[in-house]
């Protein structure tokens, strides 16, 4: 096992990385740990970067302004049962010390004495008005805490799906659009720094009393009882030897474990088809075994345990020595002159050092997780900031009654995606028009650019060089969403949403979502009512529904709960034809609206049978009055022949336009392209 476990100090390469911080490499069983050092100080007061808060100043008062200004009332609740807890505790610890004192006096008087009986109840009167009151406190805060938690969740995970929806194609494939936060976690770490704030001053408080009471009640022993009462606090930070306190990263190195790790993968019902059909189950179980054999003398648990486990027990039982110092340190003052001290004050020292280090424990545990906690506060905030990188024009879209569609024309356009890594253009100098009310077919070789053309013409991206009109005018100077009300698309990219079948087709037109006589209309349209009619529920299916659904560790092995947990949220497979037909009565439901007029369509029909195509293609060409349609294809015979114009593509430019019959007499790459397929019937 030793080999398993060593450690090496890795330092920065190179000479400009040498203010940077090194690391140390440790291997514990399979994983290699690198943990950033911080050799600056072995000690440090609780180990937040202070300057974390100072930084982020600006940030935190626009989250607590935002939460503020979600409700006002709750947000002072909040902050007043904070202040509560930030006294209860030195309060609570100063009625039960008096308390105990006046029993003991009590006691050693042992007889009826008014005075005292009636401090005495007042002190029992108000510990337990104490205690009730901060169980009322404890309830109050924990029911408004959890509202108001609900409240902001609700409202900050509105921002961000607004955010989301807003965001362009281009913007919302960079790195920054997939920054991960939870809108939970804003308000948590919004509230912990509030519960910061409480420890410190409860901290300060329960000192001070702590202070008191050595002052007074063991002044003998009272510099020696202060130290000990700290001693733990301060070697736990020098000593803190905990991983997850550490800035580390953990990646598995060893060979057999990731091949086991890869081997247990391919159990998974993505990969089943393939390993039922390939007959690999022996292959798999041999190879697991013989990987487990490689790794048995090898531990590949949680890398935090490990780490606990390489060190050794002293630590831990030097650490609970410490923790009794103040009482042990009494007991032997006892010891040498037994009326020095008595077991009430040894009482009330041990509960009041014992709180005091629970305190400085919590407080220091919130310090830790703060700075994780805060990075989902920026990343949320860098979310709602992150700005489109398409700008949005300002003139609106209303084409006319009766126009015949969209009229487009592509000048000189150039076009490589953002962040492409190959060397050629995607659009290369294209130029083509579009008269209102075409159907357009676009053809050509895998990857020759006809889908670029349609992204660029329902404006996803902007070209990078070259114009695109639309009805005469440069498409950026329109309103984006005006653009997009008049035009329907259907590609082979399109899913079925985690939805009623009904809605997944209503929300194609969504002013007319529940209008199932049009939604049953569309789904004809496209050849799914079959489809949808052999389903139990009809058009209430939802194919896909959100997983929410776990059974509990002690429900499992009861048969009704088990069969109950088998009927929830299962998801039912549809064949790619079917899917295909379901996702086009979509683009069919957005085509009964009047206001469409442009019409795109992205080889929608690769799963579908012959007669399926036929149909689809047949009731989109029927759909076409009032519309420019465009169609991009690699199947020529229910299309091309219809088209008023054929665009061929070959390597990111139009080689050749013209209809079906003028580029079959052209002899060029489109007549190439159709004799090839036509071989296959001839
Ligand atoms: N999101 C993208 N990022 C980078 N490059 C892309 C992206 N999408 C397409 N490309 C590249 O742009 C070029 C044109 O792709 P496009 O999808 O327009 O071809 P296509 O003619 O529609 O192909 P197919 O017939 O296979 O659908 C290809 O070289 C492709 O690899």
């Amino acid at each position: 096992m030793l080999n398993f476990l060593w450690t090496r100090r890795i330092m920065p390469p190179t000479d400009a990385q040498k203010e940077r911080t090194p690391l140390l490499e440790r291997r514990l069983g399979v994983w290699r740990v690198l943990i950033a050092a911080d050799e600056s100080s072995s000690f440090r007061l609780p180990n937040l970067q202070w300057g974390i808060i100072s930084t982020h100043i600006p940030l935190l008062t626009r989250g607590y302004k935002d939460i503020h200004s979600i409700s006002p009332m709750l947000f002072w609740l909040m902050v007043v049962t904070h202040l509560w807890y930030a006294i209860e505790d030195p309060l609570s610890l100063y009625f039960s010390n008096r308390l105990l004192l006046l029993i003991q006096r009590s006691v050693l008087q042992g007889k009826v004495h008014t005075s005292l009986d009636r401090d005495l109840c007042m002190a029992i009167i108000a510990r337990a008005s104490c205690s009730a009151f901060s169980g009322f406190v404890q309830w109050t805060s924990n029911n408004v805490q959890d509202q108001y938690c609900m409240l902001v969740n609700y409202r900050l995970q509105e921002r961000l799906l607004r955010a989301n929806l807003a965001r362009d194609l281009e913007t919302s494939q960079d790195n920054e659009a997939h920054l991960t936060t939870d809108p939970e976690l804003v308000f948590r770490c919004l509230v912990r720094l509030l519960d910061l704030g409480k420890e410190i001053i409860s901290f300060l408080l329960q000192l001070r009393l702590l202070l008191h009471l050595l002052g007074s009640e063991f002044a003998s022993a009272g510099p020696v009882s202060i130290l000990l009462c700290f001693l733990p606090l301060l070697l736990e930070n020098m000593w803190d030897n905990q991983l997850w306190s550490k800035a580390y990263v953990k990646q598995a190195i060893n060979g057999d474990y990731l091949r086991q790790e890869a081997l247990t993968l391919l159990t998974d019902h993505t990969y089943k088809a393939e390993v039922m059909g390939g007959n690999l189950s022996s292959y798999l179980l041999e190879e697991y075994q013989r990987v487990h054999d490689a790794l048995s003398h090898i531990p590949n648990g949680d890398v935090e345990t490990l780490w606990r486990r390489s060190t050794t027990a002293l630590p831990n039982m030097f650490f609970n020595l410490c923790n009794d110092g103040p009482v042990l340190y009494i007991g032997l003052l006892a010891l040498m002159n037994p009326s020095q001290v008595s077991v009430v004050q040894l009482a009330m020292l041990e509960q009041t050092a014992t709180r005091l280090r629970y305190t400085f424990a919590f407080a220091r545990h919130i310090i830790t997780l703060w700075p994780s906690e805060l990075a989902s506060v920026k990343n949320f905030y860098r979310l709602l900031d992150l700005k489109n990188k398409m700008k949005d024009g300002c003139m609106p879209y209303s084409p006319a009654a009766g126009a015949l569609g969209v009229s487009l024309e592509v000048r000189n356009v150039s076009f490589n995606y953002p962040g492409a890594k190959s060397e050629r253009d995607a659009l290369k100098d294209v130029s083509f028009s579009i008269k209102a009310g075409q159907l357009v077919v676009i053809v050509g070789a895998n990857g020759s650019g006809k889908s670029t053309i349609l992204k660029l013409l329902t404006r996803c991206y902007d070209a990078t060089s070259g114009t695109v009109l639309v009805d005469g005018n440069p498409i950026e100077d329109y309103q984006i969403a005006d653009l997009r009300s008049v035009t329907a698309s259907l590609t082979q990219e399109h899913t079925i949403f985690p939805l009623s079948l009904s809605e997944n087709i209503g929300i194609g037109s969504p002013s007319s979502a529940t209008n199932l006589d049009k939604i049953t209309q569309a789904a004809k349209l496209a050849g799914a009512q079959d489809v949808i009619e052999n389903f139990t529920n009809g058009y209430d299916t939802v194919l896909e529904p959100v997983k929410t659904a776990s059974l509990s560790y002690t429900g499992r092995g009861n048969e009704v709960l088990e069969k109950e947990y088998e009927k929830m949220e299962k998801s039912t497979n549809v064949s790619g034809g079917e899917k295909q037909r379901l996702v086009a009565s979509r683009t069919f439901m957005r085509m009964l609206s009047e206001d469409i007029k442009f019409v795109i369509v992205d080889e929608p029909s690769s799963a579908l049978d012959p007669g399926g195509e036929y149909e689809l293609f047949k009731q989109l060409r029927e759909a076409r009055k009032g519309r420019t349609m465009i169609f991009v294809t690699h199947r020529f015979g229910h299309l091309t022949k219809f088209a008023d114009l054929i665009l061929c593509m070959k390597g990111g430019t139009v080689v050749e336009t013209g209809t079906h019959q003028e580029l079959l007499n052209h002899q060029g790459e489109y007549a190439h392209l159709y004799n090839v397929q036509a071989q296959a019937f001839t």
